[in-house]
Formats: C-alpha cells, structure tokens, sequence
C-alpha cells in the first residue's frame, strides 16, 4: 500500500486528519487527499524537522480548529517554504538548520504567496 492510500485509510479507520512528510507531503480526512509541495530534500538531513514540524501544525490547528486541514496544510508549506529560502544561503545540512531557522523567523507575506504550492492531489 502506497502513503496515500495508507493515510486514507488510516483517517477514515481513526477519524484524525492524517499528514505524511515526503517530497509532497499529503494530507486527509479519508477522501480527498492535499498536496504540500514545498520543502527542499536536504530537511531530512537535519534530526527532529519531523517533530518541528508537528509542533507547528499543532500551533496553526490550535489557532483555526475549525479549519484542522487548512491549518495542517498551512503549517507543513509555511515550513517546506522556510527550508527553500534557508537552502538558497546553506551549503549543507549545518548551515540550513541555521539558514531554516532564520528564515522561519523572518518569514514574510510575500515570500509565502510567491513559492506556496498546494494542490489537489
Ligand atoms: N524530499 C523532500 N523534498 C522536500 N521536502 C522534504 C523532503 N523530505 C522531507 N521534506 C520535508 O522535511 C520536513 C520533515 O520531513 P521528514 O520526512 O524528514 O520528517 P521525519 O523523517 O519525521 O523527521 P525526523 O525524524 O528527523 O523528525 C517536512 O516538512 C517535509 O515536507
Ligand atoms: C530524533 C529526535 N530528536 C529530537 S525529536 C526527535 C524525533 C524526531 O523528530
């Protein structure tokens, strides 16, 4: 079984919005599955990004409940676009941690709305 099709039938079995980190990272209720496509290969070199993650989509679902897959979605592009503008100064995996952060940080609106991409998959 495929990623997609094990967080469909993860969240239809458990009735938790599922997310799945990768190249895209997925996420769904059990039918309709998103796409977060932003993020930069090299994130997986740094320990715990998976966990920091997490903890940003729980701050973003914390803040519109309501709207747990936008907020879900969100978080995992607002983090995938901070590791493209950190690999665009790094020249390894130290130096984006340190570039991811910073440009976490000072992270801007229209820095989101020129590199976000997230589509119906
Ligand atoms: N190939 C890739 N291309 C783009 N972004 C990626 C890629 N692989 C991972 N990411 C991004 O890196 C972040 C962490 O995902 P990853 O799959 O490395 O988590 P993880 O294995 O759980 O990490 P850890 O165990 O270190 O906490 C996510 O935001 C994801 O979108
Ligand atoms: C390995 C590790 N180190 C800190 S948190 C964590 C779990 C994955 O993020």
């Amino acid at each position: 079984m495929d990623a997609m099709e094990a967080a469909k039938t993860l969240a239809q079995s458990s009735g938790a919005i599922i997310a799945v980190s990768g190249t895209v990272d997925i996420i769904t209720y059990g039918h309709q599955v998103v796409g977060a496509h932003n993020g930069v290969p090299l994130m997986q070199k740094i320990t715990a990004t998976g966990c920091a993650v997490t903890a940003l989509i729980a701050a973003f679902v914390a803040v519109d409940p309501l709207h747990a897959l936008e907020a879900t979605a969100s978080a995992l592009s607002i983090f995938g676009i901070a590791g493209e503008m950190g690999m665009d100064m790094a020249n390894g995996p130290a130096s984006l941690r340190m570039h991811f952060i910073d440009s976490l940080y000072n992270l801007d609106q229209a820095s989101v709305s020129s590199r976000l991409k997230i589509t119906s998959l």
